[in-house]
């Protein structure tokens, strides 16, 4: 089990271009959350939630690590199966920094989901278009991501992981969706210490031993060295 558990979210990618959620031009900016990550929002308008993620793979191309990711890599390099990342982000950031032991509890961007038959394969195009699906050849596609009302991935793994970690670490996430937002509590109740790194005192701050604002590309660096 990891000693070190460190959760991300979208502020450790902003740095690379890739905008956040709840910023001034953050993505809820453009769309209502419930029209576009909700299973009903799916069903309702399909190929807007499709367009809405299609953009963001094909933006996923123009975007680069940035040395928070890169950080993050080279600790594992050291520390091995003693770290692990867990994720909200759906981006590739992190293993394309060279990260492995990383746990996407919201899905990745560069997977689609079969609705009928349930296989996930790897996707790098778009599904607006509605393809079909390799293996059982149905058109019911959907991004592999887990949308608000759905159960978060690999829940079991996370929690058992925190409550082993001798350390919780919490990187650019605002603490505003849950169960994320409930890690520190469940760390910090098996006897873990717990640092935040984020840009401002998020919705959590309060539950942790000691938070640092500022950025990701500073802060984590400066952390693992
Ligand atoms: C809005 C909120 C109140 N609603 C929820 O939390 C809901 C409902 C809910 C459940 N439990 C509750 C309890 C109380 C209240 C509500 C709930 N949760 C759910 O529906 C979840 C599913 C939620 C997942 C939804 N999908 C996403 N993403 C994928 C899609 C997509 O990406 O499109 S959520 C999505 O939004 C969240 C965004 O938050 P952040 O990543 O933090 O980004 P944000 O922009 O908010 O903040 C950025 C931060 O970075 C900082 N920053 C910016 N730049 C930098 C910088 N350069 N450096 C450092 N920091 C920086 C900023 O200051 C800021 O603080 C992420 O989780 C992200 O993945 N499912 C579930 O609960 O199932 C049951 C269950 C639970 C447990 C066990 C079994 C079953």
């Amino acid at each position: 089990m990891p000693q070190i558990v460190v959760l991300t979210g979208a502020g450790i990618s902003a740095e690379s271009g890739v905008p956040t959620f709840r910023d001034a031009d953050g993505l809820w900016e453009g769309h209502r959350v419930e029209d576009v990550a909700t299973p009903e929002g799916f069903d309702r308008d399909r190929a807007t939630v499709q367009r809405f993620y299609d953009e963001r793979r094909a933006a996923l191309r123009t975007v680069e690590p940035n040395a928070a990711h890169r950080a993050l890599a080279e600790l594992e390099e050291t520390l091995g199966e003693g770290l692990l990342v867990v994720t909200q982000n759906i981006d590739d950031l992190h293993e394309r920094a060279g990260s492995r032991n990383v746990i996407h509890m919201h899905g990745e961007l560069l997977k689609a989901m079969c609705r009928s038959c349930g296989a996930v394969v790897p996707w790098e195009g778009t599904l607006a278009d509605e393809p079909v699906c390799p293996k059982c050849g149905a058109a019911d596609l959907r991004p592999d991501v887990v949308w608000f009302g759905e159960v978060p991935y690999e829940m079991d793994r996370i929690s058992d992981a925190l409550a082993d970690a001798a350390l919780f670490v919490s990187v650019g996430t605002s603490g505003a969706v849950y169960p994320a937002a409930g890690f520190v509590q469940h760390a910090r109740r098996h006897g873990a210490r717990t640092l935040e790194l984020n840009l401002e005192p998020s919705e959590g701050s309060h539950f942790f031993h000691e938070s640092r604002q500022g950025r990701a590309g500073e802060l984590v660096p400066a952390w693992v060295r």
